[in-house]
């Protein structure tokens, strides 16, 4: 068994445009993918390939193994999966609110395939038994495809439903959830920046 994360570093982010600058948003990503990999060791992950279409920012990884691919996030993991001999778990690199505890769960399911949505339709990570007869097809409703491909391949699906798991951080409002929910570097580098203030009930994002 082993995991993969897909990690781009250039330019990451985009949708944090409006509250990061790149050069905030690029070193925010370090930081997710570094609590990331943190995570799979704890769970007990003995090997972890990060998947880049580049070297930059990797340049001094040696946590976990580089693989480069210059092709899109879908062409470069079937790639990955087509040569894989052994389960492995797909793990993004912007969950900051994933614990070694969801991983060991969701790598202990019964079924074929696990898959743990993201927020608005999105796939946060997906276990996958037999990697050989699985494709990806990431974006759009990735999590509801990801299901089908499944059942259309004869593989049983689990849906591993976790709020913190279900949290990848794509836009300013998930910043919140990890101010309220998160711990370690990455919450520490947005709490530098960013406070929560409560405005009619709710609380919102404030630059400090
Ligand atoms: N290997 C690879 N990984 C990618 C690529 N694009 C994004 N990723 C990674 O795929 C995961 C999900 O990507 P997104 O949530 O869309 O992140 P993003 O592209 O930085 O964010 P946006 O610009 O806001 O869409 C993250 O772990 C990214 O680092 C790519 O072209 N190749
Ligand atoms: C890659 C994509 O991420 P999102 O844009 O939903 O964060 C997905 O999960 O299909």
């Amino acid at each position: 068994m082993k995991a993969v994360i897909p990690y781009k570093k250039a330019s990451a982010k985009s949708r944090l445009s409006p509250v990061l600058t790149r050069e905030e948003r690029e070193e925010f990503v370090e930081l997710m993918l570094n609590q990331v990999i943190d995570t799979l060791k704890e769970a007990g992950i003995g090997t972890i390939d990060i998947l880049s279409p580049s070297t930059y920012g990797l340049e001094n990884m040696t946590k976990a193994n580089v693989l480069l691919d210059k092709s899109d996030l879908n062409e470069a993991l079937n790639r990955y999966l087509k040569q894989a001999e052994e389960p492995v778990i797909i793990v993004m690199a912007d969950l900051p609110l994933l614990s070694s505890k969801h991983v060991k769960e969701i790598i202990s399911t019964k079924k074929d395939v696990c898959v743990v949505p993201g927020k608005g339709g999105g796939t946060n990570s997906l276990f996958i038994k037999n990697p050989s007869r699985y494709t990806v097809r990431y974006y759009g409703s990735s999590f509801l495809t990801h299901c089908s491909i499944a059942e259309e391949t004869g593989q049983s699906v689990e849906v591993y439903d976790s709020l913190f798991a279900g949290t990848d951080i794509d836009e300013p409002e998930d910043l919140v959830e990890l101010l309220i929910h998160g711990s370690g570097a990455a919450k520490k580098y947005i709490s530098k920046k960013f406070r929560l203030e409560m405005s009619r009930g709710r609380v919102r994002l404030v630059h400090i």
